[in-house]
């Protein structure tokens, strides 16, 4: 979890129910930050590989979706991707005319996140984040090359028993990296993220497949309108291929403070 001034991010993972804390999340940010009133929310996930295994909102996105509205009478849902096959569900907030992008330009702060969901990963490397092939989580990190990836973060990580790893990192001036990992070969899964601002995200996503080597991937990037990365929406379409990965699926959405660009890649053959 992330804490900001005006933004909470939440990351989770296994059958928790994110969703099932939001009324409570909505009045502690109220008792203690004095806000009333959500300017905006991203509720995002990849399909799930057995969403039969999840908990009830969450084995399916309609259950989520009928929750979600009944908190925020301004939601919209939308799936990116083949919705039969890999794809990413996303819940966000829909203007109301008053909240016009045109009349708030003029406050706004530039804004980026950069998510990278990985699966199908390379054996080998999904070795490092075991007890067996790594004494702790710092031994992980440096093995594999985490460290490197955003330079100069102060990390804080965890080395699972027998496997798994989590890592956050953040930067001097308040910027944020955090990776999850599940190196299970059955179902191994690599969450990348990061608001690091940057004119071009491509060196930072070329850094994290190297690291992890990934058989499929979702990229997506939401920029606002003064961020310095608005531009990697079109470094994304031109990008067909990204060394041995072939893109399958490219989507662009314009919401009411930003944009977002959706692909998916798979390394060739598959
Ligand atoms: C990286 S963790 C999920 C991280 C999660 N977002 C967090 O920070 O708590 C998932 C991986 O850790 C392993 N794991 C081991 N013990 C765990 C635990 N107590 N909770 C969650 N995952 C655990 C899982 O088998 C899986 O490979």
């Amino acid at each position: 979890m992330f804490i900001s001034k005006r933004r909470f991010i939440l990351k989770t993972c296994g059958t928790t129910t994110p969703l099932l804390c939001l009324q409570k999340l909505l009045l502690l940010t109220e008792q203690y930050a004095g806000f009333t009133e959500v300017e905006d929310l991203f509720y995002s996930r990849k399909n799930y590989k057995r969403p039969e295994l999840q908990v009830t909102p969450h084995q399916d996105f309609d259950q989520e979706v009928a929750l979600l509205d009944a908190v925020f009478p301004d939601g919209a849902a939308y799936c990116l991707g083949a919705v039969n096959r890999d794809c990413w569900y996303l819940y966000t907030l829909n203007p109301l005319p008053r909240r016009n992008r045109d009349s708030i330009v003029g406050d706004i702060e530039p804004d980026q996140t950069l998510e990278i969901l990985m699966t199908d990963l390379d054996p080998e490397v999904m070795a490092i984040f075991t007890k067996e092939e790594c004494l702790n989580a710092t031994e992980a990190t440096k093995k594999s090359g985490i460290d490197k990836i955003i330079p100069n973060m102060v990390i804080d990580d965890f080395l699972f028993e027998p496997c798994g790893y989590s890592m956050n990192g953040v930067t001097k001036n308040g910027s944020y990296m955090t990776i999850h990992i599940t190196p299970e070969p059955d179902f191994s899964y690599v969450s990348f993220e990061t608001n690091i601002p940057s004119s071009s995200y491509k060196e930072i996503i070329t850094k994290v497949l190297d690291t992890f080597l990934p058989g499929k991937f979702t990229v997506t990037v939401f920029t606002n309108q003064v961020s310095p990365t608005k531009a990697t929406a079109q470094e994304i379409l031109c990008l067909n291929q990204i060394a041995k990965w072939d893109r399958r699926d490219i989507q662009q959405c314009s919401f009411k403070n930003y944009d977002l660009i959706y692909a998916f890649y798979t390394k060739f053959p598959s």
